[in-house]
């Protein structure tokens, strides 16, 4: 049996305030760089995003067992053979945390322990093959547990850098360039890191190398080469800003809504997040976005939509958000850069086109442009949705509870991976969140 939600609004009138919690991007960021930093750099405002909880816990459990290790050496006892066996391959499940997974492969690969990385049943499907070459390109010695380019991966410690250059595919993940990015200034040859076609999510990268530089770590960026050069980090704190990709459901409220005023406390124009780019896409749709006090004002304006044409690429997980929204509307537009969106948390262009087809919207591929049929669409009287453990899938779709008399969600929790205050700061939005068991 797992928590569903049935979702319900009465009015269309939205007019308070969200405190949203931090970004899971920066925080995991954040956290790798203090771990690697060895304290010198300090987290605050640590995101309350499973994904960025679970991800702290493993850092914190490595360097205190890491620390316990050296305390073994380092007095008389020599240790058992069962603290040996405890030593060896400690195995590490990463649930569904995607950003987290290829953190934790580049950071344990330069580390002396012996660990194997696993995670949920998606994860296995989600590649790491290309960040796996290009760490042994670099001297790690990582081995698959199960299938070649996919975790589980064992990481066999005796890291012995070979090389400090290397290159990769730009186009399947940003996730493997932050990876290798984040580890750079830990590597004795420092990296220069070569981009092989497209960049795909690029504002991603830019967020890592800012938070590197807060860091007090240096790079260069010309033409395709990344180049970070063997460096100490500096005494600092990292901020994580509040989170643009959990801002964006709220804009979606505020577009869907007939009237709306809503404070989304935290968020500064200035922000590292591509996603805060929803400002921009959200004011075609009416809302206008002001910062002051604090944070950022929305307004729903309404005038007609003209924009018929989005390209997403770089900023991916807007891509349900945005699409839910056109569909509410009617507004058959088209979409590009969605092609990274098959091995995210689930095919999300599989799960839109399935739970889009149960009010009658259909989104249609032709040579990498997706657009939107409106024509058969109907208003049906409760609608299930299936959200495939992807926590976007129910955030996304939420909103739609302002144009449809009944939702149902499955798996409520599913939200925790990110925002996992979101069914409460709906509730305390006045709409009617009310959880019941359904089949697993
Ligand atoms: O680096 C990050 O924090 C992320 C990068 C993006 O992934 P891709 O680079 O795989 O598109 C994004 O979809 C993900 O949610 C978070
Ligand atoms: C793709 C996402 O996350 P991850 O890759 O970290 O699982 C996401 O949060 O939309």
């Amino acid at each position: 049996m797992m928590h569903n939600i049935i979702l319900k609004r009465n009015n269309k009138f939205i007019n308070g305030t969200v405190n949203l919690t931090g970004s899971k991007s920066e925080c995991n960021r954040a956290l790798i760089i203090e771990a690697l930093s060895k304290g010198k750099v300090h987290v605050e405002n640590v995101s309350d995003a499973a994904d960025a909880v679970l991800l702290a816990g493993i850092l914190r459990k490595s360097q205190e067992s890491r620390a316990k290790s050296q305390e073994v050496l380092v007095g008389d006892a020599s240790p058992n053979n069962s603290e040996i066996e405890n030593c060896k391959s400690e195995i590490i499940d990463i649930g569904p945390a995607g950003t987290a997974m290829r953190f934790l492969t580049a950071y344990y690969a330069i580390q002396e322990d012996e660990v194997i990385l696993t995670g949920s049943k998606r994860m296995k499907e989600r590649p790491i093959g290309i960040l796996v070459d290009a760490l042994r390109v670099l001297g790690a010695n990582i081995d698959y547990e199960e299938n070649d380019g996919y975790p589980p991966i064992k990481l066999k410690g005796g890291f012995k850098q070979q090389t400090g250059q290397i290159s990769i595919k730009g186009n399947i993940s940003s996730q493997y360039i932050t990876a290798l990015l984040l580890i750079a200034p830990a590597l004795p040859l420092g990296l220069e890191l070569h981009i092989e076609g497209e960049l795909t999510s690029r504002p991603y990268v830019e967020m890592t190398l800012a938070m590197l530089e807060t860091s007090g770590i240096k790079h260069t960026w010309e033409g395709n080469v990344i180049a970070i050069s063997n460096q100490e980090f500096t005494t600092t704190s990292l901020y994580v800003e509040p989170d643009w990709s959990a801002a964006s459901y709220w804009y979606a409220i505020a577009a869907l809504a007939d009237e709306a005023e809503l404070f989304l406390t935290g968020l500064t124009p200035y922000s590292l997040q591509g996603d805060s780019v929803i400002t921009e896409i959200m004011a075609n749709f009416g809302i206008t976005s002001q910062f002051r006090d604090g944070g950022v004002h929305l307004k729903k304006e309404n005038k007609p939509i003209s924009r018929r044409e989005f390209d997403l690429k770089e900023c991916p997980d807007l891509a349900q958000t945005v699409i839910v929204v056109c569909s509410a509307l009617n507004h058959e537009a088209s979409f590009t850069g969605l092609e990274t969106l098959k091995i995210k948390e689930t095919d999300r262009i599989l799960a839109l086109q399935t739970e889009l087809g149960k009010m009658g919207v259909k989104l249609i591929e032709k040579d990498e442009v997706y657009t939107l049929d409106c024509s058969g669409k109907f208003i049906p009287d409760s609608i299930f949705i299936n959200t495939y453990h992807d926590h976007r899938m129910a955030m996304a779709f939420a909103p739609l509870a302002l144009v449809l008399p009944q939702m149902e969600f499955e798996n409520g929790p599913v939200v925790d991976k990110s925002y996992p205050a979101f069914w409460n700061d709906l509730e305390k939005q006045g709409f009617e969140v009310e959880e019941f068991e359904g089949k697993a």
